[in-house]
């Protein structure tokens, strides 16, 4: 490369600046003296607050960490993003906030002596929370931590629309680990069944599936469950009683043996007996008990087994999931033959016709319903019960009801004595009576159920008064039914037996005028 008379120049430059490092270096030392206050002055701020901000975050927070070695956390009141599905606009609620405040009015707020109420979201009660700057303790497997309530304001600005309320949780940075791994899981785990058993629980009933199209679809309606039966005002041997009350005792306390064992986390009943035996009380007994909500499933409303699928999918919890009338709702012989000559059965009687085609309606299949019982998706959310009631436990398959699906089979009879005397103390308020003798011998030799009972002491409570008058009344009652059921018991015989003649004088002309081979 030629040197030019300009890289010359340059070259001495650099030469003369070499041997002159020093003097260059001083110089430029006392122009920087020199600027640094015009800088200071005039340079952006942003310049200098990023620059100490860096330096903070790098070496004051250690040095702060030795003066304060405490941490805080703040769980803030969410937003609730929403989206749109196929089944509609849903909102995505993050539930933390709420448990921690169930958790803290529950367990901290005796403490606190500023409080605040608000209306709970469900019910009539209020829930109790810290006002704003309160703080508590509260200690955990040693350590102490503290909650107080602040209001938090947005990143972006001042407005206070944009301000969030949050409840910060201080602690020592030792328990770091404890708090995050075990703590703050304890809390949301207490919140949630603070909040569980604040709310009202609910009765579901499943929509049509053929409105499933429409974007607005719910597979579940509800409305507020507040049946008053308990295990107490059922009428029911106490023997069996008590059977049922352990069962569902060792299936809620279960879990962890659930998990141990690789079973789903579920249980099911099948209820059966003549109508008005209880099957239906039994089971809001059972919620009652429980706490939990019923999904009463109707099957012929459901088009198929994927409905069938979605509709599980969609239940909670802590949940007892219904099917009323097994027997009626679906034909679940799961053989083909069994159910051509049902249908041809059906042919002759209208309301068999009525019951069939409600039948048809639906596609739900024998498979379809064992796959909801205990297929793979039925395992998803833990804690269910299935209960299957049906007057005709015979007519049901027998793959549907083995032990194991349904795990309990419980049969529900007409009234006994012993189911009398708990009748007549929720109906009369009567313990014991001369009478009662009476009553004893009228249901050892007759079959009443306990809702015809508990009509007759319904007249008796309206009709009678004072003990002695009602319970006469009860026993008059008694006997009529007696007389009544005997009289609509041989009328159902006879019935049965001309329709039974009909039909075979029917497949006699059938054989009569078929071509012979
Ligand atoms: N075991 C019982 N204990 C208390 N009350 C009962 C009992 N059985 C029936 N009853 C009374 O009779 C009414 C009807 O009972 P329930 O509806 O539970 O019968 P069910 O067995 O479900 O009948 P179905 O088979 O027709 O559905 C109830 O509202 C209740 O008042
Ligand atoms: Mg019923």
């Amino acid at each position: 490369m030629a040197i030019t008379a300009e890289t010359g120049k340059v070259v001495q430059w650099r030469r003369w600046a070499f041997a002159n490092l020093g003097s260059v270096l001083s110089n430029f030392g006392s122009l920087w003296f020199l600027l640094a206050p015009l800088l200071a002055a005039y340079a952006p701020r942003r310049l200098f607050k990023t620059y100490f901000d860096l330096f903070l975050r790098r070496h004051a927070r250690r040095l702060l960490a030795v003066v304060d070695p405490y941490v805080t956390v703040d769980i803030s009141e969410p937003g609730g993003s929403v989206h749109y599905s196929r089944y509609g606009r849903v909102t995505e609620h993050d539930n933390t906030y709420e448990e921690v405040k169930a958790y803290l009015s529950d367990t901290c707020a005796e403490e606190a002596r500023e409080l605040r109420a608000e209306g709970a979201p469900e019910g009539d009660g209020v829930v109790i929370s810290m006002r704003d700057g309160q703080d508590v303790a509260d200690e955990f497997r040693g350590a102490t931590v503290w909650w107080t309530s602040v209001v938090r304001e947005n990143s972006q600005g001042q407005q206070r629309a944009h301000t969030r309320q949050c409840q910060r949780l201080t602690f020592h940075q030792r328990d770091r680990r404890l708090v995050v791994d075990e703590y703050l899981p304890h809390v949301r785990r207490k919140g949630r069944e603070i909040l569980f058993t604040n709310r009202r629980r609910r009765l579901y009933t499943n929509n049509k599936s053929c409105d499933s199209f429409r974007y607005d679809y719910k597979a579940w309606s509800y409305i507020d469950f507040d049946h008053p039966t308990t295990f107490d005002t059922l009428a029911l041997d106490t023997a069996k009683k008590r059977e049922i009350i352990d069962d569902l005792d060792a299936f809620r306390s279960n879990r962890d043996f659930y998990r141990r064992a690789g079973k789903p986390w579920k249980r099911g009943y099948l209820l059966y007996g003549p109508p008005g035996t209880g099957k239906s009380t039994m089971i809001a007994a059972m919620a009652n008990y429980l706490d939990y909500d019923i999904y009463d499933v109707e099957l012929t409303v459901v088009k198929d087994n994927n409905d069938l699928r979605r509709l599980l999918i969609e239940t909670t919890s802590k949940s007892i999931i219904v099917i009323e009338d097994i027997d009626c709702s679906l034909d679940l012989t799961g053989d083909r033959a069994t159910q051509q000559r049902r249908r041809q059965q059906d042919r002759g009687n209208s309301s068999s016709r009525d019951d069939s085609n409600r039948r048809d309606s639906s596609m739900v299949t024998l498979s379809g319903l064992l796959n909801f019982i205990d297929g793979l998706w039925s395992a998803c959310g833990g804690e269910r019960i299935v209960v299957f009631t049906t007057n005709h436990v015979d007519k049901l398959d027998a793959a549907l009801i083995r032990r194991g699906r349904m795990d309990m089979h419980i049969e529900m009879s007409y009234c006994s004595f012993e189911a009398f005397k708990t009748l007549a103390k929720n109906y009369l308020d009567v313990d014991e009576h001369r009478l009662f003798g009476s009553v004893d011998e009228i249901l050892s030799r007759d079959s009443i159920t306990p809702a015809d009972v508990a009509e007759c002491l319904m007249t008796a409570k309206r009709a009678g008064s004072g003990e002695s008058s009602r319970l006469e009344i009860v026993v008059d009652e008694l006997k009529q039914r007696v007389e009544a059921n005997a009289k609509a018991k041989a009328e159902a015989e006879a019935k049965a037996k001309s329709e039974a003649e009909t039909e075979a004088k029917a497949a006699e002309r059938d054989r009569d005028d078929r071509p012979e081979e």
